[in-house]
């Protein structure tokens, strides 16, 4: 069996785990799993499609990253955590609380150290909180493990960044999840290199043009670029085109690296009863487009659609107001 990063059975489990994952009232195809240097891969990536990439050692140097190892190096910096006591993580921006004093959130977001974190997982009973670390890697971790970041195989995924002309990398955000947790459907306004570390994700991911079927927050919202709908009992008379999603799928394991391009919507599922996951995301700005061409592509579309949005919320100076505004501009004129 080829070995496939560092675990020869990756490609096994990921083979056999579709049986153990939910099923959607969606269809969903594969996402392709290639070899980092199939000639294939270059297309794909140039032409904003997913593809899992393997044996890039992207994060080879992350292979021993555990919560035991983890507890003993990161240090003592505290940490961005949300809890849920369901497994749904749906993010939410601090920034825009305030527009909505009373929404209820699904998730607490608290600062921990990663040791207050481990006991929270290690002492967890079932009915208690779930909980997921999501933080960005900066300098206040400990030192073996900005040895271990220092030996990311930078040399590869610059030559990407050059290669496809991407903007500045952003940030690393280190992910460790507890058993089964969800990252509900949503897309980000970045391009992304997914790198597994430990554990098994499911990904969905749906083109940019399938923004009409996942009826996105209004973009003045704290869930701006989530979905609205519940994949679990979608609400069909508030998103009936939610009957027309069709999307993509694919499970990554240790060593799998998935190329997330800007727009794409993805829902993530840390696939339940196989342990805790452990990932790193590469968040790249994307590349400004030398040129317009027609016909505008969906994610350019989307981005002028949110610069309609933002518009118009900074013009009307009243978020309560821009429902109305936009309804007597669109119904019974363009419906
Ligand atoms: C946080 C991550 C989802 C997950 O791994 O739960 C994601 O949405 C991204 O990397 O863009
Ligand atoms: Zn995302």
């Amino acid at each position: 069996m080829a070995t496939n990063g560092w675990k020869e059975n990756v490609e096994e489990t990921v083979r056999n785990i579709p049986r153990e994952v939910k099923q959607y009232s969606f269809q969903t195809e594969p996402i392709p799993r290639l070899k980092y240097n199939d000639p294939e891969v270059e297309a794909l990536i140039r032409n904003e499609r997913p593809v899992i990439l393997t044996d890039t050692d992207l994060v080879k140097s992350a292979q021993h990253w555990n919560l035991d190892y983890l507890y003993s190096n990161i240090g003592s910096g505290k940490h961005t955590v949300y809890s849920s006591f369901k497994n749904k993580f749906l993010y939410y921006d601090d920034k825009k609380l305030p527009n909505f004093p009373n929404l209820v959130l699904q998730t607490n977001h608290e600062e921990m150290t990663f040791q207050e974190f481990t006991e929270k997982v290690r002492n967890h009973k079932t009915g208690d909180k779930i909980y997921y670390l999501q933080q960005a890697l900066n300098d206040s971790v400990g030192k073996s493990i900005v040895v271990d970041f220092v030996k990311f195989n930078w040399s590869w995924i610059t030559e990407q960044q050059k290669k496809y002309k991407w903007g500045a990398l952003t940030s690393n955000l280190l992910l460790v999840g507890m058993d089964g947790v969800i990252t509900p459907a949503h897309y980000d306004e970045q391009q992304n290199f997914f790198a597994q570390i430990g554990g098994y994700k499911r990904f969905l991911l749906f083109d940019p043009s399938m923004f009409e079927c996942l009826y996105p927050f209004p973009v003045y919202h704290p869930h701006d670029r989530q979905s609205q709908v519940d994949f679990d009992s979608p609400d069909l008379r508030r998103f009936p085109k939610f009957q027309d999603l069709r999307g993509y799928e694919a499970i990554v394991g240790p060593g799998d690296v998935l190329y997330l391009p800007i727009y794409w919507w993805h829902q993530v599922e840390s696939v339940p009863n196989r342990g805790m996951t452990f990932s790193v995301n590469f968040w790249y700005k994307s590349g400004s487009d030398e040129k317009i061409s027609y016909p505008l592509k969906p994610q350019q579309k989307v981005a002028m659609m949110r610069n309609i949005e933002k518009m118009v919320t900074s013009a009307i100076n009243n978020h309560e107001e821009v429902p109305h505004l936009m309804r007597t501009m669109v119904l019974g004129r363009y419906t």
